[in-house]
């Protein structure tokens, strides 16, 4: 059967509500434990955001997943990026047997890792000649990450691996935010001045060989499977109100798109780390997401959102594990 856009947005719709009474009791017992009032920072807010998702005033973090999503991009004929277009798939194989940084990560956040690398053999067209994908294309990767989410996760981190990425995810910015692709455009895996350049044209021939600002549309026009399938396993885990840690930049782009549809479809995403990239910042304020680390890191991979599972947990270590005042019989609480 084949999938269209409103099979998307219907699916992007039915998201459910946070837990508001799950919210309130964890803003109470916050309010009992043993610390001065704010004084564990954003570690609070943290805890009180996962409890409201998981609909519980003191939960912990047992069971988190991260996914690596692969994908090609035709845009590389356009001496995008710093590596060969094969990178995708030997990086992949990487992925597999253990040997890249997420998987040392993911190890040593306890957390269960997947991969699911998409058509690598069938990469997008070059969006500067037309789109990148059709919506077939583009409906059927958002489904294939849809599919991945573990509904017994309790916690979510995506990412990807696709070199010519960021370009792709600077052309979803400009398209989604404005201005030019000189704005939103990075060095990426580390690209000359020259790279950049034509970084930023391509980006602006992308935008101009696809003219729709349509959300979706943009995801199919300037995107690549990877990134349709990080928006679709967002919108999943939304609605088994799983908590989504976000990646990077590429990572970002994906949300960007369910933002532009409604700000509401990523309230149970927060931002993992700031990238190095240089856009990245940008995207985050537009959303609304201030970075847990900065770390200079500009990976991708999932690599900066499992990083900081550690802090997810943490937060919720404190929150669930604390005793309040009573219990511990201090003054002043
Ligand atoms: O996550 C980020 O912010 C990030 C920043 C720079 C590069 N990357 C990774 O680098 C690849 C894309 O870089 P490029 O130069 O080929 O567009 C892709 O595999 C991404 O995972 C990722
Ligand atoms: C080696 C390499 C590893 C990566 N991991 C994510 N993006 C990547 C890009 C390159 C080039």
């Amino acid at each position: 059967m084949t999938t269209t856009f409103s099979d998307l947005t219907a699916r992007i719709a039915q998201r459910p509500a946070v837990d508001s009474g799950a919210v309130a009791a964890a803003q109470q017992r916050n309010g009992t434990l043993t610390k001065p009032p704010g004084a564990l920072g954003r570690l609070e807010e943290l805890a009180i955001w996962y409890a409201g998702w998981r609909g519980q005033a003191a939960p912990r973090v047992t069971s988190p997943q991260v996914i690596v999503f692969a994908g090609n991009h035709g845009v590389t004929a356009q001496g995008v990026s710093a590596f060969p277009p094969e990178v995708t798939v030997q990086m992949v194989a990487n992925f597999q047997h253990g040997g890249a940084a997420v998987n040392q990560l993911a190890k040593d956040a306890g957390a269960r890792m997947d991969v699911h690398a998409i058509d690598l053999d069938r990469p997008t067209a070059d969006f500067t000649q037309g789109p990148a994908m059709s919506v077939e294309e583009c409906a059927a990767a958002f489904i294939t990450g849809w599919d991945t989410v573990d509904a017994e996760a309790d916690l979510l981190v995506v990412g990807e691996m696709g070199i010519g990425n960021t370009t792709s995810a600077a052309a979803i910015a400009t398209a989604l935010l404005g201005g030019t692709g000189a704005d939103w455009v990075g060095r990426g895996t580390g690209v000359d001045d020259a790279g950049l350049a034509r970084k930023a044209d391509a980006v602006d021939r992308g935008l101009a060989a696809n003219s729709s600002r349509d959300p979706l549309d943009v995801l199919a026009a300037l995107g690549g499977r990877e990134v349709a399938a990080m928006a679709g396993a967002i919108a999943r885990a939304r609605c088994l109100s799983i908590p989504v840690v976000l990646d990077g930049f590429i990572c970002c782009s994906a949300a960007l798109v369910l933002h532009s549809i409604d700000p509401d479809a990523i309230a149970h995403c927060v931002a993992g780390h700031l990238s190095a990239e240089g856009a990245h910042a940008r995207v985050l304020d537009a959303m609304d997401r201030p970075p847990l680390l900065d770390l200079g890191l500009r990976l991708g991979e999932a690599s900066g959102g499992t990083l900081a599972i550690h802090i997810v947990r943490a937060a919720l270590a404190c929150h669930s594990g604390m005793a309040t005042f009573a219990e511990a019989g201090v003054a002043g609480g």
